[in-house]
């Protein structure tokens, strides 16, 4: 991989208590390119034993970041994001090559990505208690806020820079040391940002990448049982959320989930049809529908309903589907083989049911095994796969509805709750649906909500907890009250 800066990747490295990190053993694992499947780089296979030793200087940092001023830590940040906007190219080089997105996608993110830096930079020196009046008159109380300690965190492939920092920065603007346990899809881009982190003046074990494939799970039991980690961050599936909370119980670590969605778009009569066209397409093939908040269902209302598909169709077609690294590419592969035959079993699914397939509808195979043709299937049954779970792919089921209370329904009868978006133009019925609609997070005429200044994070079993915004700082914070008597 041809980078300006070649130090941000190093060779057969992890990266461990401030250093890149080259263990005896032989194991080692490949990280591939989903747009050749050929391997990009081999990163150690790290195991519970060097995951520890991770935890350890983890622990010694704690004592040195908690000591730092709010200020002194938002300098560390903003050097850090100073570096990863220097670094922008060449991180977006990276973020291509193991994960599969366009490059112009990869820059989006590293813009994203490093907001979050920024961003929390402004948090730390913001880091303020309370004053409460007391019951007993004698009594004065206080609040202050301190950070939590050390922090075990474990994140997915699809955004391998920005679900990172939008924990890390917020730790460690809160005072928090992180051992970061990312995807073994895409580890090069987290083991990039630790060593600009450094460089930026981070003290030594405040961030270490543990890269693991065959280790997964014992390290996974590191990072929510080891006693010494006091908070456990993870964005990724329900499934695997579920049973990483279950293990945090084991030492009662403050917990924070971002899971998986299964967003609805809803489009009702009255809504400006080429507005909400732009809405859907941004929202459900942004990094080829493998978001957490893509469109997941479209419902539209028997009004609109040929329009919209029509002109969904006119623009789907425009998609050029190809390796990320072309910049003429607008649409690029999945992740893998596997989850381009997930798109299939769903399409197949929904056709069984009696969906009907407008355009697109296969792997496709000519350009790899990842490659999914950006897909349109009308007539889809309330009940096919495709709208009871993600589907995490370039496919757009669409369901036709009759009334707002039948949508709202449909649109709540699931068991996740991240992401939900609606196109009206009737500002009663904007608060309306927005109010009724079981999710974390609404797009009111929008298919983009994802900002730095938004309260991220889902209900129902989508997770707990928020992340960015002014609020994503008190995950690493707890709160002590301290009162104090007056008249002895
Ligand atoms: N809510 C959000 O903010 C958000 C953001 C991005 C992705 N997601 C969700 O993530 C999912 C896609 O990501 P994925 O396929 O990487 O999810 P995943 O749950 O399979 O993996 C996520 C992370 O967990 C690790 N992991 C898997 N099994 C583990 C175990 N037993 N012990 C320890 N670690 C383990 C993986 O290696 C990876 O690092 C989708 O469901 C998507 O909606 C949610
Ligand atoms: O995939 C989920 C996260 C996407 C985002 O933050 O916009």
């Amino acid at each position: 991989m041809q980078l300006k800066n070649q130090s941000l990747i190093q060779p057969d490295s992890a990266f461990i208590n401030g250093k890149w990190y080259r263990p005896e053993s032989d194991q080692y694992f490949d990280v591939i390119n989903p747009a050749t499947s050929q391997p990009v780089a081999k990163v150690p296979d790290l195991d519970e034993k060097q995951c520890t030793e991770a935890v350890d200087a983890a622990v010694k940092a704690a004592v040195q970041l908690k000591n730092m001023t709010g200020k002194q830590r938002a300098e560390i940040l903003r050097r850090w994001f100073n570096l990863l906007h220097e670094s922008r190219d060449d991180l977006a080089t990276i973020i291509t090559a193991e994960n599969g997105k366009p490059l112009a996608e990869a820059r989006g993110e590293v813009v994203y990505a490093s907001d979050f830096v920024d961003w929390f930079a402004g948090e730390a020196t913001r880091i303020d208690g309370t004053v409460h009046q007391a019951s007993a008159s004698a009594n004065r109380i206080i609040t202050i806020k301190q950070p939590v300690g050390v922090v075990g965190i474990i994140t997915p492939w699809n955004f391998p820079a920005a679900m990172i920092t939008r924990k890390v920065g917020a730790a460690i603007a809160a005072g928090c040391p992180c051992v970061v346990k990312p995807a073994a899809e895409t580890p090069l881009t987290a083991l990039a940002l630790a060593h600009l982190a450094y460089q930026a003046g981070l003290p030594a074990g405040a961030l270490s990448i543990v890269t693991t494939l065959v280790h997964t799970a014992s390290v996974g039991k590191v990072l929510t049982q080891h006693p010494s980690i006091r908070k456990f961050s993870f964005t990724g599936s329900t499934a695997v959320g579920k049973l990483l909370a279950a293990q945090c119980t084991t030492t009662m670590k403050k917990v924070n989930l971002e899971l998986g969605g299964n967003a609805p778009f809803i489009v009702f009569d009255d809504a400006d049809v080429s507005k909400a066209v732009d809405g859907i397409v941004a929202s459900k093939f942004r990094l080829s529908g493998q978001t957490c908040v893509c469109v997941n269902r479209l419902y539209v209302q028997s009004g609109v309903h040929d329009r919209i598909v029509e002109a969904l169709i006119a623009r789907v077609n425009q998609f050029r589907l190809g390796p990320g690294d072309d910049p003429k590419t607008t649409l690029g592969p999945l992740i893998s083989k596997k989850a381009a035959e997930k798109v299939a079993a769903h399409t197949e699914d929904a056709v069984k049911r009696g969906g009907h397939v407008l355009t697109g509808g296969e792997v496709a195979s000519d350009l790899g095994e990842a490659f999914f043709q950006p897909t349109i299937v009308t007539n889809v049954a309330p009940d096919a796969l495709c709208a009871r779970s993600e589907t995490f792919g370039p496919f757009l089921p669409i369901l036709r509805f009759g009334t707002e209370d039948e949508v709202v329904q449909m649109a709540n009868s699931t068991e996740v709750g991240l992401a939900g978006y609606f196109f009206t133009e009737n500002i009663s019925r904007a608060w309306r649906v927005a109010e009724a609609l079981e999710v974390g997070m609404v797009g009111v005429n929008t298919g983009l909500i994802s900002d730095v200044a938004s309260p991220f994070g889902g209900v129902k079993e989508s997770g707990q907890g928020r992340e960015g915004s002014r609020i994503g700082i008190d995950e690493y914070l707890e709160v002590k009250s301290m009162t104090f008597a007056v008249n002895n």
